[in-house]
C-alpha cells in the first residue's frame, strides 16, 4: 500500500492437517488489509491458489510467492523486521515507533504457527504482541495491519478487478465493472 515502502508478511510453515484454511486466510487478510505481499514458508507453501484467485477475481496488486528459505529471508531483509508474538512488546507501546521506521523503508512482518525458531525472535527489530494472550496470527496480523495504516486500508481502491462488491444496508451485490453486469444474491 505504501509504493516503495513495501509491506510483505511471512507465514512460518503451518501445522499439516492443522493450520490450512489459517495460512489461507493469513494470505487474505494480509491483502485486504494492505499488505503488498505474502510469503509462505515450508508446510504453508502449497496454499497459495485460493490467494492468487481472489486477487485476480478481486484486484491487486498483491504478490504471492513462496520460499524453502525463510530464515535467509529474515537474514537478508534490508528494512524493518516486525515479528508479531503473544511475548513481545505490546502493539501500542510500539506502533509509532515502527511506522517512524516504515516511512523510511520496508517492513517485513512474520508471523508463525507452531513453535517459532529463537532466530526469529533475535533478527526481529521488533517483537510485538497484540495483547500478551494467546490467539491467532490472523487477528493479530489484522490488528497490527490496521493500526500500522490508522485505518486507511480501509479506503483502498483496487486495481483490474473482475467484480466489485457494491456495499449494501441489505442483500448482496456484486457488479463486473467492464460490463456493469449486476448479480443480486
Ligand atoms: C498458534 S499461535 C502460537 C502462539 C505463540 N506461542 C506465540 O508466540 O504467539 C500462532 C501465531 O499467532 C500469532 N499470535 C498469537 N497470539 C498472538 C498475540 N497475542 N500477539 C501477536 N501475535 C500472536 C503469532 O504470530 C504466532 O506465531
Amino acid at each position: 500500500m505504501r509504493g516503495d515502502n513495501e509491506v510483505t508478511v511471512l507465514r512460518l510453515g503451518h501445522r499439516p492437517g492443522r493450520d490450512e484454511r489459517m495460512t489461507t486466510h493469513v494470505g487474505l487478510t494480509a491483502r485486504a488489509l494492505g499488505a503488498d505481499r505474502v510469503v509462505m514458508a515450508g508446510s504453508a507453501r502449497d496454499r497459495t491458489d485460493t490467494i492468487v484467485d481472489i486477487t485476480e477475481r478481486f484486484g491487486g496488486p498483491f504478490e504471492v510467492e513462496v520460499t524453502q528459505e525463510p530464515k535467509r529471508l529474515i537474514r537478508d531483509f534490508e528494512g524493518t523486521i516486525v515479528h508479531l508474538t503473544m511475548y513481545g512488546e505490546p502493539v501500542q507501546d510500539v506502533e509509532a515507533d515502527v511506522r517512524e521506521a516504515h516511512a523510511e523503508g520496508p517492513l517485513l512482518l512474520v508471523v508463525g504457527a507452531e513453535k517459532v525458531p529463537f532466530e526469529v525472535y533475535e533478527n526481529a527489530d521488533y517483537n510485538v504482541g497484540v495483547t500478551n494472550q494467546p490467539h491467532s496470527e490472523v487477528a493479530s496480523l489484522a490488528v497490527f495491519l490496521d493500526r500500522l495504516f490508522e485505518g486507511r486500508e480501509l479506503e483502498r481502491e483496487w486495481e483490474d478487478p473482475d467484480r466489485v462488491v457494491v456495499p449494501m444496508e441489505t442483500g448482496k451485490r456484486v457488479v463486473d465493472p467492464e460490463d456493469d453486469d449486476v448479480d443480486d444474491v
